[in-house]
């Protein structure tokens, strides 16, 4: 037996060899995206980028810049994928027509391979996006603007807290623990009060932080991907205490799926009839009148939290960073919230979303901060589909992974002239520049919460900017 394995283990060795060859040879000369330049050892695996990401560390924006700059316009970053930096791209990627799929190892890193967000195929998106788009139509946060002003106006009353007692305030956890608390209330019914932490830091918004470097390192690897997701909560607690937060809110949104898939009538106790719940377990709001199973409704929950609460978060941080550093845009913005809330005296003066949208100047500082914060700033990989493709002019093979980063049509200083440069007058001078703004993406996968957090971020921008003066004792 043992004079088996002597001759079969070189075997092995010398066949695993040959075939790393042959992969390698066949990815630098013979495949099909082989003209493209770009790094030598990311036409040969795409455990480069992996290398990048979790050895170096590295921002993939801050790489794909450097590479774009050494390489041109479109960038072979991977033996399959390709990058472009002309902004054309990405209207050639993302719009209505192009029912491209998403990109499987990119979006089953996150484990919600069964939501809105985590379907790879156009069709199955669709399906549970017209479900769920009752929630997050014009119409549905119109209805549900009290419950986003009592959120606004809990963190105005904690910002106030925390002047009194001569604090100051981390706005990046105090944004982003605002936006969570829009998200538990308005989707869940089960608010968090996250914005009463002291100092901000709310256990869950504090996972969330801590967990996004853990998700970059599922994607290059499912062991360590199910080691960590399939730890019992316990446990994951003593192995991540950084992440324990998001174990709790996990557990409690598991335990309130349990309850309202095996006793429907408990919806009725939510606070309000407009919970993701509502419409996900109707199942005639379904063309096959099917109900998702538990686990495809804590992974839309999920897929809600993330691209939900930070998002806004750190638009309304960005936009605080840079009115913080001009005083006199900051007094345009006061002044202009004046003209329909002249007076801070009753609650009945309060203006509605309707006559905020109605503002020029808070409408610009919001596109600006959407600009400079640009949303999610990886590129959103899509797989171009049998029949090939042109994009920004390139004829791009059938099966070949693309993607164009948001920054790199936000930062373009061709459509933005001064493009790190805090401008929201630009947003006045010309309507054209509105197809340029990308944060939200483009095309049939866009974001689901879009009217959501415009919502959030007039009402955020406008009653903190109306109700205090924001300075720094420190310079910025
Ligand atoms: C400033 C705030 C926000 C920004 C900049 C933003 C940005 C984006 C972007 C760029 C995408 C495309 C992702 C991709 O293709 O992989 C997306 C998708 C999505 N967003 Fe948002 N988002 C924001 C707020 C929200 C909110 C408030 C919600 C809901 C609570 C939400 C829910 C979703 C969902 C479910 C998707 C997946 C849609 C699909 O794949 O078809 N987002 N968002």
């Amino acid at each position: 037996m043992e004079g088996v394995w002597v001759t079969l283990l070189p075997a092995a060795l010398a066949t695993s060899a040959a075939y790393v060859v042959f992969i390698v040879l066949y990815n630098v000369y013979f495949h099909p995206l082989a003209a493209f330049p770009g790094p030598p050892v990311a036409r040969t695996t795409i455990y480069w980028k992996a290398y990048v990401e979790c050895i170096l560390k590295r921002s993939f924006c801050d790489v794909l810049r450097e590479l774009h700059a050494q390489y041109g316009d479109v960038v072979r970053v991977g033996p399959n994928e390709l990058h472009f930096a002309d902004p054309k791209a990405y209207h050639d990627i993302y719009n209505n027509k192009n029912r491209w799929d998403k990109e499987s190892r990119l979006y089953k890193s996150f484990n919600e391979d069964r939501s809105s967000f985590g379907f790879l195929t156009y069709a199955e998106a669709k399906n549970r996006k017209d479900v769920l788009n009752r929630s997050f139509s014009q119409t549905a946060i119109e209805s549900a603007e009290s419950l986003l002003v009592e959120q606004t106006k809990a963190l105005c009353e904690a910002f106030e807290r925390q002047t009194k007692a001569g604090k100051s305030s981390n706005l990046l956890y105090a944004f982003r623990c605002m936006s969570m608390d829009v998200i538990t209330s308005f989707c869940f019914g089960k608010p968090i009060y996250a914005v009463d932490a002291p100092g901000f830091q709310a256990p869950i918004v504090m996972a969330m932080d801590a967990s996004l470097p853990v998700f970059v390192g599922f994607k290059y690897s499912d062991v360590f991907k199910n080691m960590i997701l399939k730890c019992p909560p316990k446990l994951s607690k003593v192995v991540s205490p950084a992440t324990a937060g998001l174990v709790d809110l996990q557990q409690l949104l598991l335990r309130q799926i349990n309850d309202l898939t095996s006793d429907p009538e408990k919806l009725k106790a939510l606070p309000h009839n407009m919970t993701i719940y509502h419409r996900l377990l109707d199942a005639d709001a379904y063309r096959d009148k099917k109900l998702p199973s538990a686990g495809s409704l804590y992974e839309e929950s999920q897929a809600l939290m993330f691209g939900g609460a930070d998002t806004v978060g750190n638009t309304l941080m960005v936009g605080a960073y840079y009115l913080l550093q001009n005083p006199d845009k900051q007094q345009t913005l006061r002044d202009e919230l004046r003209t329909v809330w002249p007076s801070l005296d009753s609650a009945e003066a309060d203006p509605r979303v309707k006559d905020l949208e109605r503002l020029p100047y808070l409408n610009a500082v919001i596109k600006e901060s959407l600009r400079l914060s640009s949303g999610v700033i990886w590129g959103l990989l899509r797989v171009v589909p049998t029949t090939g493709a042109k994009i920004a002019g390139v004829d791009i093979p059938p099966g070949t992974i693309v993607s164009t980063g948001s920054t790199f049509v936000h930062y373009n200083a061709a459509i933005f002239p001064e493009p790190d440069k805090f401008q929201p007058e630009r947003w006045l001078e010309s309507t054209d520049l509105d197809q340029w703004l990308v944060a939200f993406s483009r095309g049939p996968r866009m974001c689901l919460g879009i009217n959501l957090a415009w919502a959030e971020l007039r009402l955020g921008f406008s009653h903190v900017y109306r109700k205090f003066e924001l300075a720094t004792k420190i310079g910025i």
